[in-house]
Formats: C-alpha cells, sequence, structure tokens
C-alpha cells in the first residue's frame, strides 16, 4: 500500500500547494478528470475567451446609437473554438506531463478516488494509498434536470457547449445565473437567437434586487427572456434540431426550437462521489464539506488532523479568487502546523461577464438593511453611467453604481455595478472595503482621474449622504 506525506485530490486549485516544501517528500496528486480543473479546462479562462470576441461582435448595435454603422460579417466559430482550446489544451497537457513525468516525488494518479478513512483513499483501479496530510480540492459539477430527452446530443452543459461545431442559430438558456447570464451574451453577440428561459422570476439570485431588475430588463432588450417557467422536456425533431418544453406554474406550456440547448441550472460540491460517509466527514447544508477557519475538515464537529478542503468542495461562493486564497491558506497551514492561519472572506467580491456586465461585493441593500439593527443608519446611492462625462461619450443608458454605507462611520458595507467593464470598476471599492478606508476618505482621499469612466464610481461615493469629518481633503 503506497504512503504519502500529502495526498491531493484535485489538480485545479489543488495544484497549486505542490511548493518546494515537498520536494524531498512524497506526494499524491489524484484527479479523475482533465488536468487542470475546471477553471482552465471548462470555467473562467475559455468562457471569457468567447466572451471577449462575443462584446466586439456584438459592437454594431451599441456603435449605431452612436452614429457609426458597422456590420458583422461572419463568425468564425470553429476557429475561433479551436484557437481558445489549442492555447487551453496545451497548458493543461503541459500541467499534467510536468506532475506525471517530470517531479521524481509526485506520484500522478488520472482516476477517481474514494475515502476509506480520514486518510486512506481508495482509486477507480484498486489501489489503496494513505497520507500523512490530505487535501480535498474535488471541486464541484453541473446539475442536469431529470427530464426526458436530457442525454440527447443537442443538450449541453458548460462543459460541453464551448467545444461544440457553430456557431449555432438557435440556442435555448436554461437557467438564471452566471453561466446561464454569460452564455446567453456569447451567444447571442455572436448573432444567435437566444432563449433565456428560467423556473423563478429573478435573475441573478443573490444579488441587489435593482441591480439583478435592471439586469433583467437589459437581457429583455437583447435576447428572448421567458420567466416563470420549468423544464420538462427536451423532444427530437428528428432534423438535427429540438424542441425545449416548460411549463408554468398554471400548466400553460412554453415550446422553444433550438439547436442546442444549455443548462446552467446550477452546480453541485462532488462530495457524493469522495465516500465522506467511509471518512466520517461533516457536511454542511449545501453538501459542501465542514472547515473550520483553518480550513481543516471537519469530523463530529471537530478538526481531523491534517486533513483539509478548498474550493467549490469546501465553500459556496463557488469562485476561482476565493478557492485560489483558499489554496495559499491550506498551503501554509500543511507547512506549518504550529503557526495555523485562518481564511478572510471580508469583502469578496464577483463578476458576471454578460452584456451587460455585473460586479458586487459586500451586502445588498436589503441584506443590509435587515443587519442593521433599526435600519435607520443605512444610506444608499445610485449613480447612472450616463451622467458623468464619459458616459455622455458612450451614449450610456444603462450602466449604473449602486452603493451601500452606514451613515455614522461612513463605512460602505456594499457595491453593486451594472454597465461597461463593472468588473473593473468594482476594484476601488473592493480595496475600500477589505482595507476599511471610509467613503468620504476614498472619494476625496486619491485624485480621480478625469474624465474617466471611474468618475461614476467617484460620484457614487460623494452622493452618499454619510456624516463627513471636517478634516476630510477637499
Ligand atoms: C462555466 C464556468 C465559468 C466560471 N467562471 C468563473 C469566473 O469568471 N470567475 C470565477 O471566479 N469563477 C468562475 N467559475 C467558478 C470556478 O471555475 C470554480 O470556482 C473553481 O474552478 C473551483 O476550483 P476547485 O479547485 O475547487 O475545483 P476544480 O477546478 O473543479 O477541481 C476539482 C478537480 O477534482 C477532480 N475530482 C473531483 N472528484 C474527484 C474524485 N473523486 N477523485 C479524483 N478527482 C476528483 C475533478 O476532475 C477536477 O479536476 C466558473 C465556473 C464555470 C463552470
Ligand atoms: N463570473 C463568475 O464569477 C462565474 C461565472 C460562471 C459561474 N460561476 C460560478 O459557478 C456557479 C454555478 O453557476 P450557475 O449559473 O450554474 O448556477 P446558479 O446556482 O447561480 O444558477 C442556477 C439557476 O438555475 C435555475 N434553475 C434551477 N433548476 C431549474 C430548472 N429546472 N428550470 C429552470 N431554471 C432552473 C435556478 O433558479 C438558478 O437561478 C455559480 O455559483 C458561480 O459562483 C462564476
Amino acid at each position: 500500500m503506497p504512503h504519502y506525506d500529502l495526498a491531493i485530490i484535485g489538480s485545479g486549485s489543488g495544484n497549486s500547494l505542490i511548493t518546494p516544501f515537498w520536494d524531498d517528500r512524497k506526494v499524491a496528486m489524484i484527479d479523475g478528470g482533465v488536468f487542470g480543473g475546471t477553471c482552465l479546462n471548462v470555467g473562467c479562462i475559455p468562457t471569457k475567451m468567447f466572451v471577449y470576441p462575443a462584446s466586439l461582435a456584438a459592437a454594431p448595435r451599441e456603435a449605431a446609437r452612436l452614429g457609426v454603422d458597422l456590420s458583422r460579417d461572419k463568425v468564425r466559430w470553429n476557429e475561433l473554438r479551436d484557437r481558445i482550446f489549442g492555447r487551453i489544451d496545451a497548458v493543461s497537457e503541459a500541467g499534467r506531463r510536468y506532475r506525471a513525468d517530470e517531479l521524481a516525488h509526485v506520484d500522478l494518479y488520472q482516476e477517481h478516488v474514494r475515502f476509506t478513512g480520514p486518510r486512506t483513499l481508495s482509486t477507480e483501479s484498486g489501489v489503496e494509498l494513505t497520507a500523512d496530510r490530505v487535501v480535498v480540492a474535488a471541486g464541484s459539477r453541473a446539475v442536469l434536470s431529470d427530464v426526458p430527452g436530457i442525454g440527447l446530443p443537442q443538450v449541453h452543459t458548460s462543459d460541453t457547449v464551448m467545444r461544440i461545431d457553430g456557431p449555432p442559430e438557435r440556442v435555448v438558456v436554461v437557467g438564471c445565473g452566471y453561466i446561464a447570464a454569460e452564455f446567453a451574451a456569447v451567444f447571442h453577440g455572436f448573432g444567435a437567437e437566444v432563449t433565456q428561459v428560467n423556473r423563478s422570476q429573478r435573475l441573478l439570485r443573490g444579488n441587489d434586487a435593482e441591480i439583478a431588475g435592471r439586469f433583467a430588463a437589459a437581457a429583455a432588450d437583447r435576447w428572448k427572456l421567458r420567466l416563470g417557467f420549468s423544464l420538462q422536456a427536451v423532444e427530437d425533431n428528428r432534423d438535427g434540431s429540438v424542441t425545449v418544453v416548460f411549463a408554468d406554474g398554471d400548466g400553460k406550456q412554453l415550446r422553444v426550437a433550438a439547436d442546442i440547448v444549455l443548462m446552467a441550472t446550477g452546480r453541485v460540491p462532488n462530495t457524493d462521489r469522495l465516500g465522506v460517509d467511509a471518512a466520517g466527514f461533516d457536511l454542511a447544508g449545501d453538501q459542501t464539506l465542514s472547515v473550520d477557519a483553518n480550513l481543516r475538515v471537519l469530523a463530529g464537529g471537530m478538526p481531523v488532523d491534517g486533513v483539509y478542503a478548498l474550493g467549490d468542495i469546501a465553500n459556496s461562493y463557488q469562485l476561482k479568487h476565493v478557492a485560489n486564497r483558499e489554496a495559499r491558506v491550506v498551503a501554509h497551514n500543511l507547512e506549518h502546523p504550529d503557526r495555523l492561519r485562518t481564511i478572510d472572506c471580508t469583502a469578496v467580491p464577483f463578476a458576471v461577464f454578460s452584456n451587460p456586465q455585473v460586479a458586487s461585493v459586500g451586502l445588498t441593500e436589503d441584506a443590509a438593511r435587515e443587519q442593521a439593527a433599526a435600519g435607520a443608519d443605512i444610506v444608499t446611492a445610485v449613480q447612472d453611467y450616463g451622467s458623468t462625462a464619459y458616459g455622455w461619450a458612450m451614449e450610456d443608458e444603462e450602466g449604473v453604481v449602486k452603493l451601500v454605507a452606514e451613515r455614522s462611520t461612513g463605512r460602505l458595507l456594499g457595491a453593486h455595478i451594472m454597465g461597461h467593464e463593472a468588473s473593473l470598476l468594482i476594484q476601488p471599492l473592493v480595496q475600500a472595503m477589505a482595507t476599511d478606508v471610509a467613503v468620504h476618505q476614498l472619494a476625496r482621499g486619491p485624485y480621480w482621474i478625469h474624465p474617466a469612466l471611474t468618475e461614476v464610481v467617484e460620484n457614487a461615493l460623494l452622493a452618499l449622504d454619510v456624516e463627513v469629518p471636517a478634516d476630510v481633503p477637499l
């Protein structure tokens, strides 16, 4: 039975744990999927490599408003796809080869594994292995509704939809989360007829209600949006296309013909495939592994010696920048068990790279008001991109910055942005929240470049009705 100093399940964020510290120790890297995990192979990176060209392809609509007539002649999808995956697949394969062939102290197991005890594992091919320390970084996977026709080749998840021959002409997107929003924009940008259908009435669940409402209006302005319908079946039309059948709460049917269907109805942690019962590990309500602030896995509420978890299997953010930070904490804790560090989840931002973009950090207005003792100390400001000089240049009619703050302290509690490069505009606000810089200090401390689009953030900060100290910079 091979024994290791460290066994890592998952080569996504888990791959970064093999630091020089382990050079003279034995490490098992175990991954039953494609080397490099979700972000590299089927997640953040390839999606954004589609998002950017799709945003260029969508430019004629915007340019026309400004008096410039452009046309989108052709989307060479297959060429674009092969360029993207030519780059990504090579990175994944180089990473795999490095771990498999070039590091004498690392054994790469390319198969799935299950726990048989807290630090004992069994691979699909029957190898039993033990380790002093184990890190579970086994990620999450897409959920598929159990309806007739779900197995048809036209039905995709984000894992497969970027590899199709195309471009498709008619796309049905099921769901209303980040993945649905990003792919609806990609296919719309490339000229497909997109119908996005969701069970609930609200898009981008968990976002500030005002931003989610504005995003729904912007989406409905671009592609077909049908809310309140649940997927019932996918029917094979026997001509290469399918009909996607939905029903609302009253049983009214919606039937949409499509070349492809993208199921974007959420992701679940892979704990159900890991044999966590045999290890005795605790699960949280959302089926992630329960961990303490040091990211040690819990069993019966107590940390299991030497066993850590990180990423989508251990948190409900399902964001790569969170998984990366957790990996840094776990790497430290593995190397310094006598000086454990904790994970800090202050001001975790996210961005949805749709059209328009959405970005957010901290509390929504509703959550802030719920959390405020009497509800009286919360102030908000809503600033349209169109109120700034750069917004005039763009003739922008949609972009908006919404800020939530505490009146008495000037503490920024939340920031929510929709519009052009929202993912960039949010960053100074993330910095302010992470380092506890008050609203008036952020607005008047640094210079803000004129007439950059960042002025919309500056103006939103100035519009917040917070108490301003007398000596604040002018
Ligand atoms: C389409 C899409 C777009 C996204 N875009 C963004 C974005 O723009 N920004 C952002 O922050 N986040 C984004 N995310 C989320 C982000 O990709 C994930 O949060 C992140 O990759 C999770 O990393 P991880 O290390 O936890 O898991 P993963 O990278 O998924 O790694 C887990 C690995 O474990 C392996 N594994 C699982 N079970 C077993 C087992 N039993 N035995 C052996 N191996 C196993 C899997 O094969 C996999 O390789 C996106 C996700 C998707 C799907
Ligand atoms: N830019 C980013 O940071 C980014 C991009 C993509 C994904 N991600 C991560 O990936 C995770 C998964 O994304 P997601 O969009 O799949 O999940 P999600 O949980 O955000 O959204 C899924 C949506 O599908 C709907 N739904 C579920 N079942 C349905 C059904 N049968 N019929 C119709 N609608 C149904 C739900 O109401 C929900 O709104 C997210 O939590 C996110 O953190 C991040």
